[in-house]
């Protein structure tokens, strides 16, 4: 692999041919596999990305090379302990990550996209349109105003990037979860301090059922580093324990 990140030269936009090898050579290097069809979806997304970028305030990544490592590699990388046929919910995606560049390596998930800024929202719907995605809703919504899943239909996997801190997420992510669905927080490599302040807490379920305890959470740490810049990175999964003989 090469070195260090960013050194796509000013050309290396993401449309081009070494923008897309760029992201090809990061997904090997985390052992996720992608098709020339999946590039084609990330290159598309991060042009009109750039292009909305440069009038509306988006995203703080504008470097092409930087943002093939830091959205769209690093938003595959939950590929692996997702359902690729489940339902899924991003809370707080922003310009779309993780939950596009998940939705578009599994073109059979149920994504719903879940952001209060409505500037946000609108570059979502653009992008849906673009990338002629299915089954996908974008909710424009602050994620405390969630009391229940949209159609009563619990989400198998809820997942949020660079959000809130871990506490404020579970809260108001395990009403909205299935019986046997995870949370998945991704995080940068300083998380161990948020996962302290989780437990020991208690949190309501959906209405009528009790208070559910962080200690009766499996919680798996899926820890990586970014394939150029060697940034630190965590995945936190919590399931829900089943109750014995269930
Ligand atoms: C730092 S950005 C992260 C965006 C994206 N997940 C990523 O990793 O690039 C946080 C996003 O959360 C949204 N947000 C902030 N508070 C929110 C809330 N209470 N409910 C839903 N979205 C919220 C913001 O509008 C913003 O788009």
């Amino acid at each position: 692999m090469s070195g260090p990140m960013t050194f796509l030269p000013s050309d290396g936009s993401p449309d081009s041919e070494q923008w897309r090898s760029r992201v090809r050579e990061g997904a090997q290097a985390l052992g996720i596999a992608v098709t020339d069809r999946h590039l084609e979806s990330f290159s598309l997304h991060a042009e009109e990305l750039a292009r909305w970028n440069r009038t509306v305030n988006l995203t703080a990544i504008t470097d092409p090379a930087e943002s093939a490592e830091k959205h769209f590699l690093d938003s595959i990388v939950p590929a692996t302990f997702i359902p690729p046929d489940g339902t899924l919910l991003d809370i707080g995606t922003g310009a779309g990550f993780p939950g596009i560049p998940l939705k578009v390596v599994f073109p059979s998930l149920d994504l719903t996209l879940l952001d209060s800024a409505l500037k946000r929202v609108t570059f979502l719907l653009q992008v849906l349109r673009l990338l002629g995605l299915e089954r996908t809703i974008v909710l424009h919504r602050r994620m405390e105003q969630m009391e229940r899943p949209p159609a009563a239909r619990p989400f198998d996997t809820i997942i949020c990037r660079a959000f809130t801190a871990l506490p404020a997420f579970v809260a108001a992510a395990l009403p909205l979860l299935s019986e046997k669905g995870q949370l998945i927080a991704m995080k940068g490599g300083g998380y161990k301090k948020e996962l302290d302040t989780l437990k020991h807490q208690s949190f309501s379920g959906p209405a009528g059922e009790p208070a559910f305890a962080s200690d009766r959470f499996d919680i798996r740490i899926h820890e990586y580093h970014l394939p150029f810049s060697k940034a630190r990175r965590a995945l936190i999964i919590l399931k829900k324990q089943r109750p014995p003989g269930v």
